[in-house]
């Protein structure tokens, strides 16, 4: 019996000092990710005090120097890991191409001092993309783009809970405000109206003189100068003019006829939306503008919907690497990997446009909903836009799209009394008398999102918000 008990005892003591271990070990693992956390917060706040060189000449030097340093720091030992650390990723900032550099670490220096510049690189990405939320949008807008956590009850923990990002207003408005104005990033005017009746640049209809383009090898029309030397300057140089040195016609005209023989508009907004991102590239350099997000980074941060890679993919695809590699070197891969991310957010994210007179006209008198759709049969073209890309749908909406200038800068007006912090929502489809299920069933279709808005939910409660198929959330870095 006393042996039982002794027995029991041993055991009982034994369960506590391994409890007591299990809670030490705990306690010293969250010290060191402290102590880590504070080693790199501290590091970088160094790091992005200091002044760093500009020429090439310079860059190439304090590459040496600190990489040298580095090495001479951890051969010291383990003491200098933090100091050899902050050598590497200084160098790393000076380095054309960090992203090969990192690989060339995780081979060369020791894995401590490497799995610190890794998570001091990890962290400046992300304080860079909160940042981005701060400055974006500008505060002219009257909104802030905010996370919205979808209620999703099949999630079983935190972590797993989904977001989406929203439009919040930060002023009140009362119904026919305009809330803000924007001009999209890319827009295209349907392929079989491109030359005929509508500015090529802004999508206007145009009614009495025409400016054309004849170097351009896509034969556009302008409504102004200002309209054609825009579009020049922003893509149409660097994907269909003549070129005067080599005759390219072949790797242009393909594009030409791919976007006007199967009467697509997509091609067309991704080659202008590389295009101007190689513009905006080559502006920041020329005008040595500080800027420090380009396009590249927005558009990186909204959600879409993964397409599968079909022959007609591939072909667009094929083309436009074909065309633009002749004209910026190096561009090839960044295409094969992003044509199918793009294509997803171009489609999933952007708004119908019709800037015809006669249907404004009709709009304006029988008050007819504008829907965000792009694809439907009565638009002049679509257009892919900053702020207006986030907007949620809700079935009983707050807001209305318009394009009140009949081009293609759109315009967010209030339709509902809103006050400072009320998320801002449009609709996406005709709401008109359709009961529940048939706009949920729309919207499933061609949004592939079950509906969840207010007045859904008051119809049919007890639905999960989440109810999507092949997103792709860029933040949570499950993207391509
Ligand atoms: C075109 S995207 C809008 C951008 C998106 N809010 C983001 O975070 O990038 C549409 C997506 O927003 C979410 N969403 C918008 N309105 C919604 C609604 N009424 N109910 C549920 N989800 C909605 C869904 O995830 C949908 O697929």
């Amino acid at each position: 019996m006393t042996r039982l008990l002794e027995g029991k005892l041993v055991k009982k003591d034994k369960k506590r000092a391994a409890k007591l271990k299990k809670a030490k070990d705990e306690a010293k693992v969250e010290e060191d990710r402290n102590r880590l956390a504070t080693f790199v917060r501290e590091a970088l706040d160094e790091v992005g005090k200091e002044d760093f060189p500009e020429t090439v000449e310079g860059k190439e030097k304090f590459f040496m120097d600190q990489v040298a340093m580095g090495e001479s720091l951890f051969a010291g030992g383990e003491s200098g890991y933090q100091s050899a650390a902050i050598c590497f990723y200084k160098a790393l900032k000076v380095y054309p191409s960090p992203v090969e550099l990192i690989m060339i670490y995780q081979k060369t220096i020791p894995e401590a001092v490497f799995n610190l510049v890794y998570t001091m690189m990890s962290l400046e990405i992300k304080k860079r993309q909160e940042e981005y939320w701060e400055i974006f949008p500008s505060n002219e807008m009257n909104v802030k783009i905010q996370p919205v956590e979808i209620n999703d009850s099949k999630a079983s923990d935190d972590k797993e809970k989904l977001i989406r990002r929203g439009v919040f207003s930060i002023k009140d408005f009362k119904p026919g405000d305009v809330i803000y104005e924007e001009k999209p990033i890319v827009s295209a005017l349907d392929p079989n109206l491109e030359g005929g009746g509508f500015c090529g640049y802004c999508l206007r209809e145009i009614k009495e003189k025409v400016i054309e383009d004849e170097d351009d090898l896509f034969r556009p029309i302008y409504c102004s100068e200002k309209c054609r030397s825009t579009a020049s300057a922003e893509y149409s140089t660097i994907l269909f003019k003549k070129p005067t040195t080599s005759p390219l016609t072949d790797k242009e005209s393909r594009l030409v006829d791919l976007i006007k023989g199967d009467n697509v508009k997509y091609p067309l907004m991704i080659a202008r939306f590389f295009a101007r991102m190689v513009y905006e590239e080559t502006e920041k350099v020329a005008q040595k503008i500080e800027e420090e997000y380009t396009t590249y980074d927005h558009v990186e941060k909204l959600r879409y919907l993964e397409l599968p890679v079909t022959e007609r993919e591939q072909r667009e695809i094929e083309i436009l690497k074909d065309l633009l590699a002749s004209k910026v070197p190096g561009i090839e891969e960044f295409i094969s990997e992003r044509y199918m991310m793009f294509k997803g957010k171009l489609e999933y994210n952007s708004y119908g446009i019709n800037t015809a007179k006669e249907y404004n006209k009709s709009i304006n008198e029988s008050k007819e909903e504008t829907v965000r759709n792009s694809s439907n049969s009565q638009i002049t073209g679509a257009g892919f836009y900053h702020v207006t890309s986030f907007f949620a749908h809700s079935c009983d909406p707050n807001t209305q799209i318009s394009f009140p200038s009949e081009n293609h800068v759109l315009s967010v007006i209030a339709t509902k009394p809103i006050k400072a912090g009320d998320e801002l929502k449009l609709s996406y489809i005709k709401i008109g008398d359709y009961d529940t299920k048939s706009r949920r069933e729309e919207l499933l279709k061609k949004w592939k999102f079950l509906c969840l808005c207010p007045k859904c939910a008051e119809d049919d409660p007890g639905e999960d918000e989440d109810d999507e198929e092949n997103w792709v959330d860029e933040d949570e870095g499950s993207s391509s």
